[in-house]
């Protein structure tokens, strides 16, 4: 028997963010290994035209629980879905649930955040710092409570290069920052954020360093651990390959390649692509909550989850194996054939952002106006180029994150606790895994059929007929154009005609000679 998961059996665990990516997987994995678990508590915020218990069959509806079910068929009486919202205060729980999560709960795993990029800071700090603050005070007053959880980022010191398992600290106090947003308008806080933010490339990442400083100032006597993951892919092998949710990070570029739409990017071929399965970063949440529950270390441990170190892939494998993928599975109905161009340069990539891009959206919207539709595509492109350049900074780049503790935790597992919460990702074969994240996006994200897949084909098959057609009628006017402008083009032309005649000349005779 696993000792992890009977760590959890008839625990009381709250969640925060349990209606996110890693939440879902994180419940799903809870529930499978620990069917006797007492309760799992997660904060929703409310959603319009749903109660919290049709948000809870939703998410158990979806096919990532259908061994759930098949373990645990209780499993929705176990769910205790509680009306909150991170960004009010006191999270805008009522008294009564409130009164339950501070005497029940036993273990947090605090997954919330906001993981836009281009939020605002007031929001991100509310969110990603002040809540995690006020929930620092929340568990403070639970007597139960054994383990918090905090989910980071490994980017959340992406000004570093070399990063290791410790809070770093921010040129600017949280508490500071708390304060000032309380009575700054938004304009001046508009103004100020380039200056706070340095060097960090966007608030996402910075809001979630000031959240780990947080975590450090006022973890008072708790038994707390933080965790941080680098990108999040799709699931490795738990429940089943390639389960994806959402169009963060890979995702959203792999539907814009597989549908033709992205046929270049400004990227580092070279760079690591530090992505990260999903349910391996599950499986050390789970480690971690044990570990710090039972052994309690001294300190707060700092736990990277990352690919680079143990088993590294390069955005170029990455790339030729999702183009491969979608020659056997390609998605339907795809605007242009699929094509992945890497270049660092910044003037090639301007290039092909108009060549490759802007123009065929220009066209394609040209053809919907002439026959009497609604342009669409160039602004589809230009919200597509705008999330594709806020992306460029992690795809050229690598960092290298120490894994001393995730390490120290893997050999403290038995043998058994290492097979069932498995997190060793240097037996992650990029091959096999990449295949099934496209087609786990395929199936998952897109909704589409495997039996469309030989019409997708055709349809391939068609785009390249068109491709190479548009290409030789557009060779034929450049070159048309240049013969009528320029004498030495027309020279050029002479000798190459003259040169072919000649050889078709000799041929012939020769052929005839042999005869
Ligand atoms: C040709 C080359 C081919 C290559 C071959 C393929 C090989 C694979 C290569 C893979 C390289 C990947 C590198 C990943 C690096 C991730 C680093 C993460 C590091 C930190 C990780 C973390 O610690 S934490 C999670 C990260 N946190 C996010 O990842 C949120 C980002 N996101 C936003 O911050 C908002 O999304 C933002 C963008 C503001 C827009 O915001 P917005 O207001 O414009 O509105 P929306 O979000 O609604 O999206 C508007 C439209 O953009 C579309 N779209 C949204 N995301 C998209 C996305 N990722 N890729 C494409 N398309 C996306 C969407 O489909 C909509 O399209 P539509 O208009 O048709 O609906
Ligand atoms: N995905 C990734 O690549 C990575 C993620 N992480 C971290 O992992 C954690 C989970 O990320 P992920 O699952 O991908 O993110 P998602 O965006 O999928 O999930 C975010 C969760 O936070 C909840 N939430 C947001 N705002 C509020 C609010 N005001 N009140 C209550 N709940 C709220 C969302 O609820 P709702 O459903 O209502 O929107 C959702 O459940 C985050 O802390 C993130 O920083 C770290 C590294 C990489």
């Amino acid at each position: 028997m696993s000792t992890i998961a009977a760590f959890y059996g008839g625990k009381s665990i709250l969640i925060t963010g349990a209606t996110g990516f890693l939440g879902k997987v994180l419940m799903e994995k809870l529930f499978r290994t620990s069917p006797d678990l007492k309760v799992i508590y997660i904060l929703v915020r409310p959603k319009a035209g749903q109660t919290l218990q049709q948000g809870v069959f939703q998410i158990l509806d979806s096919k990532l629980f259908e061994k759930v079910k098949e373990v645990c068929p209780n499993v929705h009486e176990k769910i205790r879905a509680i009306y909150a919202d991170l960004n009010q205060n006191d999270f805008a729980i009522s008294k009564e649930d409130m009164q339950e999560l501070l005497s029940c709960t036993n273990i947090i795993f605090h997954c919330a955040a906001t993981v836009r990029f281009d939020d605002t800071l007031r929001h991100a700090v509310q969110l990603n710092v002040t809540a995690t603050r006020q929930l620092l005070l929340m568990a403070s007053q639970m007597p139960k409570l054994e383990a918090f959880i905090h989910i980071s980022t490994a980017y959340s010191n992406c000004n570093l290069k070399h990063i290791d398992e410790v809070i770093y600290p921010c040129p600017v106090e949280p508490k500071k920052i708390i304060d000032s947003l309380e009575w700054l308008d938004d304009a001046i806080i508009d103004e100020i954020t380039p200056k706070l933010i340095r060097d960090w490339p966007n608030i996402y990442t910075y809001t979630k360093a000031l959240g780990e400083m947080v975590v450090q100032q006022e973890s008072r006597n708790l038994n707390i651990a933080i965790i941080r993951p680098s990108i999040v892919g799709a699931t490795w092998q738990e429940p089943f390959p390639g389960w994806v949710d959402n169009i963060n990070g890979p995702n959203g570029i792999i539907i814009a390649t597989g549908k033709g739409f992205l046929r270049a990017i400004k990227a580092t071929p070279m760079a690591v692509a530090d992505v990260i399965p999903v349910d391996t970063v599950v499986n050390l949440m789970l480690a971690v909550g044990w570990y710090t529950a039972v052994h309690r270390p001294k300190s707060t441990l700092v736990y990277h989850i990352t690919s680079g170190n143990m088993n590294p892939c390069n955005w170029h494998k990455m790339g030729v194996q999702v183009l491969a993928t979608f020659e056997k599975i390609p998605f339907e109905r795809p605007f242009r054939r699929p094509n992945a161009n890497f270049t660092s340069n910044s003037f090639t990539s301007q290039y092909w952002n108009a060549v490759s891009h802007r123009a065929p959206a220009i066209i394609y919207d040209c053809y919907l106006r002439l026959t009497g539709r609604k342009p669409r595509m160039t602004k589809l492109m230009n919200r597509l180029l705008r999330t594709v350049s806020m992306l460029e900074y992690f795809i050229n780049r690598s960092w290298e994150w120490s894994t001393y503790n995730t390490e120290m935790l893997m050999s403290e597992l038995s043998p058994e606790d290492q097979r069932v919460f498995n997190f060793d990702v240097r037996q992650l074969n990029w091959l096999e895994y990449i295949e099934n994240y496209v087609l786990g996006v395929k199936k998952y994200l897109l909704k589409e059929d495997m039996a469309g897949i030989p019409k997708a084909k055709q349809r391939l098959k068609r785009l390249r007929n068109i491709h190479y057609l548009f290409n030789t009628a557009l060779f034929l006017i450049a070159w048309r154009l240049l013969i009528a402008r320029s004498q030495m083009a027309r020279n050029v032309w002479f000798f190459i005609v003259s040169f072919c005649y000649k050889f078709l000349s000799y041929f012939r005779a020769s052929s005839t000679l042999k005869v």
